[in-house]
Formats: C-alpha cells, structure tokens, sequence
C-alpha cells in the first residue's frame, strides 16, 4: 500500500481495510511523553557516549580540500542584480509615512490589481499626500483615458511588409469604471457558511474569489462553469506529460528520519551525506574544526544538517533539515526530524512530506529503553508518521558501537520493536532491521567492516541498500491538483513564492490556480525544484511556486492550492473516524484541540460524538457516548473557528488524515469521513 494511490474508481471499503490496519490495534498507555519537563533541554552533556572520545582519538582530522570559487564573489554578483532590477527609488521616508504609504498602495492595489505600475502609485501617493480617494480618482482616470485615447488613435501595428504600415484596431480592455464609493467588498466563498469566522483572512479583490459554497462533501467540486482556464490546463493529460518528462530519470522519494531525542539522527545523516560524497571534505573539515574549538567534535557530523547557531549550540535538531542523496535506483530526499518532544508540530509538518521513513533507535544500555518504554519519543514517532499514510520504515539499531557490536542486544531491541511496529499498523514485510554506527560510519554505505559485527551479520545490507530497496510509492498524477503549502516568502522578482508539496496531480507552468480557504484565483509564474526551474512538476514533488494575482496574506503556512476545475472542499465542520491514544481527562463534548492536518495547526474543537465504535469491526458500539477514554475508536465531529480546506478519506487519501493534541500531547489520529 502506498501513500499516494489512485483512488479513482476503487472501492472504498478495500481502502478502509487499510484503516483498520492502523488503528485496528491498541498501542500502549505511554506512547506519547509527558509534558511537565524543561522547554529548555540542553543534550551537549549527553549520556551514554562511551565511545566518543574513542572515536575522536581514532577518527584523523579530515583534510582541508584546496578553495573552490570565492563565495564572496558569487554574493556581491547577487546583491549587484539585485540592485540593478531595482532601479526605481523608493522616496526616504518616516516610520509613519513609510506604514501611510503601503496602506496607500495596498489599497490602490486592491482596486487596480496589477495593471499600474509600483512607481506610478508610489508618485501618485506623494503627490496627493496619501488621500486613498484622490489617488484612486486620478489613477482610475488616467486609465479610462488611456483606454479612450487608445480607441481613437489604435496603435499602427507594423505588419510583415515593413512599407507598408496596417493600421490594426485592437479591442480596447474593459476600463476600469470602478471608484472606491462604488467598489463592493468582494464575496469571500467561505462567508456563506460561517457568517461568525472571526479573524477571516483579506481578500486582494486583484481575483474575486470563486463563490463556490462551503461545506457539503461536494463542496466546489465544479465550478469549471465559474473559473476559465486554458484549453491546454483544462484537457491536459497529466499522466502521459509525465511519462514523457521523467522516464528516462530515477524516481525520487522523500525519507523522514526519526526518533527519540539524541537517537543519532543527524549524525547518522550527516556521516551517510558525507561517505556518498555529498558533503565535500573542506565543509567536513570546517565542521570538524569549529565543533573541537567549541569541545562539541561529537556532534561534528551532526552540524551537515543542524545549520543554525541555536541548534549546534544546544546540540538539538530544532527544525526539519533537508538534504538529498542519490542511490542506485534513486534520489532520496532525506528529512531530518528534531527529536526532541517540543519540537513535534516541525516533525508532523516534516512527516506530512514523507513516502518512507528511517527510525532511528539507540542501541546504548538504557538508552533505548528510555526513549521506547519510559514515555520517549521512539512510539509516538512511528505511530505518527504511520497515522499520516507512511508504510515502509527502515529500523536503524544506532550506536552499537556502545554495546561492543552485541548480537544480544541488536536482537533483544529487533524483538521488542517488532511486537509493537505490528501494533502501530506496520506490516512485518515493510519494516527492516539494520546495525549501525553514526559515528563510527559503520555498514552505512558499506558492508560491514567490525569484525566484532562481521563475525554475527556477515554481509548483510547495510543503511544504503536499505533506503535503495523502499519501493516508491504510487504517485496520484492524474487526479486534481492538490498543493500543500509548508512555506511562504518573498521572492526576487514580482509576486511572492510558495513552497510545499504536490499531493496529487500536475502543475504546469501559467496555470491558474484557487488558493486556500478564500479560493482566490492566482496564476503560476514560476515554478522551481531543488533551486532549478521547471514547466511542470507532479505528485510527490516538493517545489517552489511564485504566484501573482493574488494577495500574501490570503496565504498561509498549511492551506490548500488546488485545481479550479475541481475545487477542494472548504469546511468549519467535519466527521471523522479517530482512535484516542492517551489522554488524562476523557473527551467530551466541547474538548479543545489543535487540529493537525498536512502543514496546517488550528484551534478546534469536538463538538460531537457521535458513536463508539468497534476498533477491529468497525460497528457501532454506542450511539452519542458521553466521553471517550484512552485507545478508544470514535466517530466525532470537529469544528475550527476558520474555514479549512480538507477531503474525506475516501476522496484523498493524502489529504484525508488527521491528528489531534493538546498542550504538546498527541491524543489522537484520525481520517475524515464527512464534510458538513
Ligand atoms: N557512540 C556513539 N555516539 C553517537 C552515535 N551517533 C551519534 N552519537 C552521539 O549522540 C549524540 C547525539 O547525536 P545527534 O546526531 O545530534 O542526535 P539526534 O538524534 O539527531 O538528536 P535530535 O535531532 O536533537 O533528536 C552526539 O553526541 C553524537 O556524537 C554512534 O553511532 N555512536
């Protein structure tokens, strides 16, 4: 089973089987941590590191690789485009003024879009001292004006024969009539079912929203009638566009890395980056230099993916690093997760990209066992990552360096991880078991080479083959675009950028596009992988977008972009189908949580339960129960206080899945059944 599948045409009740291999089992009381510890966790004191000062006295400084290019050089070229593209001058202005002045242009704006030129406002604005009504009149004139001069003296257009010169009528634009008395405050397609949304985000005006209704399980599922895109967007064949521009290249796929705090992660990632030859020796050497002077060399490895001060200096992964290598048959985009409990919102958003993931454990005496069976991070990691659709997990059994490469002990963890990955839904033929040392750099990319190792698991796979051998999962191109929004920022030219990852579907280059909650109308200006620019990119592909004719802050981190022809639905309220894990007071009508679902975090709360239902069957075991308590299954209704975009289960895999907590606790996962 796969994370992206074509559901088109399926039945239903097979899918559901997958369900119930999820939450079909009861996972233990203590998979999810308690709450009551430090914000603040510092792990440079770190335990059980027997062998690090072992591994620095072993380990030779790495050599420095002679300079390659002047990275200065490379930003003063950059800042000098920079300057060159912004010729025009903004005037120096006051705080206050300067705040008077954006107001202005965001409001002209809003009535003009972008047919009026930034400098023509920003002129407009100081000439009438920031009186909206004025500048609007003027701009508003000089446009209907231009129109009507246009009308009467066409532009001569010079034909092929350059004697003789044709005279062309164009068809003049429609001139812009409107004036702010009469400017009506655009329909925002969400207000029809939420008169009472507090806080709605602005609309532009630049692209009326689509006024396609909110709630329904068909919810805006057609509004072609409504929104024209172009014939190429609205009969192209996804599929067959793929086939042609990515057979002859390897399939990539996205690898999350996780597991309890100090598990190994980043070093385990940072040593396999550098041995396939995707850090270069002069950058190991840097880190190699800078950790011994701050008496951190053990986390040497660890600085390739934790890149910011406040990571290496408390010696925790805080955000999701990224990085890509290349295996046999792949490229694998790696995700690493912070391990640590405070930073779980950045793991979800970071496992919500994920096909696959790598489960780092370690080995160390105690170690594994605080973070698996003492409330660490070991179970609510795999019972995450499996509730949001991934199946295949690699088992990386870390630091066996500290156990002196024991047998016993690899299959002690092996045993105990089995019992329960079955439990969390993992089926045996997708989980494998591999022994390792981040550290050491053993049976990572080779066989292994410890004879203590040797002498029990011979020339079994090591880390590499493992992620080479994860199948890549089906991806859902040719159903409607569905593009989860992790990032939001401003690019270097016009318009603003957005990145995040295509669920399914095809995005090709000027496409038109409905954008979150507010379903405004924007175009695709451009559209990037991996820094390089592409025409089209499809499911399963994390890109960037810049967009236009749209307003930013319509935008937000874990809204929805989707294809016009076949709108997401736009809901408040929704049922859904959840197993409770662990929660200290039982859920009740009216319980408070914050919703998870792809990148998106928003208040909600339960506001109906509407039957207990039998984990395993399914049935009904109680209608309208008055509260539910731990390792229960449920059919309940939620409400958020925004309108959110989101799918059933049924219709989306991808997008059907979601997960509850309060104050920093997982208390449940569930899918969507209903959208009211
Ligand atoms: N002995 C030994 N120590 C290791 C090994 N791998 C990592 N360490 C040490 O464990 C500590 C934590 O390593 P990290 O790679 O930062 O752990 P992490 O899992 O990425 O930590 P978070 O992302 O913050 O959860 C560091 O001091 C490492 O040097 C190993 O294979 N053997």
């Amino acid at each position: 089973m796969s994370r992206h599948r074509i559901v088109r045409g399926m039945d239903y009740s097979d899918e559901y089987d997958g369900y119930n291999d999820i939450y079909g089992h009861s996972v233990d009381d203590d998979c999810v941590s308690p709450t009551d510890q430090q914000w603040l966790f510092d792990r440079t004191g770190a335990r059980g590191q027997q062998s690090i000062s072992a591994f620095i006295s072993k380990n030779k400084d790495i050599q420095e690789e002679a300079e390659q290019g002047d990275d200065d050089d490379e930003d003063e070229a950059y800042r000098k485009a920079r300057r060159d593209s912004e010729s025009f001058q903004m005037p120096e202005l006051t705080d206050l003024d300067q705040a008077k002045l954006s107001s202005c242009v965001d409001e002209v704006r809003s009535v003009v879009g972008d047919s009026v030129s930034e400098r023509r406002i920003v002129e407009t604005t100081m000439r009438f001292d920031y009186n909206i009504q004025k500048i609007l009149d003027e701009i508003l004139n000089e446009e209907t004006n231009k129109i009507e001069r246009e009308k009467q003296f066409p532009k001569p257009k010079i034909s092929a024969n350059i004697n003789k010169v044709t005279t062309v009528v164009t068809t003049p634009k429609t001139p812009l009539k409107v004036t702010l008395a009469t400017q009506k405050e655009p329909k925002r397609g969400f207000e029809i079912a939420s008169p009472k949304v507090p806080g709605s985000p602005v609309v532009s005006g630049r692209n009326t929203p689509v006024d396609i209704g909110v709630g329904g399980d068909d919810a805006g599922r057609s509004a072609t009638s409504i929104f024209k895109v172009s014939k190429d967007q609205a009969h192209r064949n996804a599929q067959q566009l793929y086939e042609q521009e990515r057979s002859s290249q390897k399939s990539h796929m996205h690898m999350i890395v996780i597991g309890h705090v100090d598990a190994g992660k980043s070093t385990l990632m940072g040593h396999l980056l550098y041995d396939t030859g995707n850090v270069s020796q002069r950058v190991m050497h840097k880190h190699e230099q800078e950790s011994k002077k701050l008496g951190k060399q053990s986390f040497m490895y660890a600085w390739v993916l934790d890149e910011t001060g406040e990571e290496r200096a408390r010696g925790i992964t805080m955000d999701v690093g990224q990085s890509r290598i290349e295996t046999k048959s792949k490229i694998v985009t790696l995700l690493d997760a912070p391990g640590h409990k405070d930073f779980i919102p950045n793991m979800i958003s970071g496992a919500t990209q994920a096909d696959v993931a790598l489960l780092v454990v370690d080995a160390t005496r105690g170690e594994f066992e605080s973070g698996f069976e003492l409330g660490g991070q070991t179970r609510e990691h795999a019972i995450l990552v499996r509730s949001l659709g991934v199946n295949q997990l690699g088992v990386v059994i870390n630091k066996l360096d500290t156990v002196g490469w024991s047998n016993e002990r690899f299959t002690e963890i092996v045993n105990k991880l089995k019992s329960f990955l079955k439990q969390a839904g993992f089926k045996e033929s997708d989980v494998s078991f591999t022994p390792c040392s981040g550290l050491t750099g053993e049976n990572l990319t080779k066989p292994a080479q410890e004879p203590a190792l040797k002498a029990w698991y011979g020339e079994g796979p090591h880390l590499l083959d493992i992620i080479d051998h994860f199948k890549v999962p089906e991806r859902a191109i040719d159903r409607p675009l569905r593009l989860s929004v992790s990032d939001i920022y401003k690019g270097t030219g016009s318009g603003f950028c957005i990145s995040g990852r295509i669920e399914t579907g095809a995005l090709c280059l000027n496409d038109k596009v409905l954008v979150g909650a507010s379903r405004e109308q924007a175009q695709v200006k451009s559209l990037s992988m991996d820094e390089l620019s592409q025409t089209s990119v499809f499911a399963g592909d994390q890109i960037s977008v810049t967009l236009a004719g749209v307003d930013i802050n319509n935008i937000t981190v874990g809204c929805i972009i989707c294809d016009p022809q076949m709108p997401i639905p736009v809901t408040t309220r929704f049922q859904c189908r959840i197993i409770v894990f662990n929660v200290k007071v039982p859920i009740t009508m009216g319980y408070p949580v914050l919703l998870h679902h792809q990148s998106l975090i928003e208040p909600a709360v339960v506001c109906k339960l509407t039957a207990s239902i039998h984990k395993s069957t399914g049935e009904v075991v109680k209608k309208k129960p008055r509260c539910l308590g731990n390792n229960s299954c449920a059919l309940v209704e939620l409400e958020t206080s925004r309108p959110i975009c989101i799918e059933r289960y049924a219709d989306f895999k991808e997008l059907g899945r979601i997960m509850l907590r309060v104050s920093g606790v997982t208390i449940a996962a569930g899918m969507v059944t209903k959208i009211r």
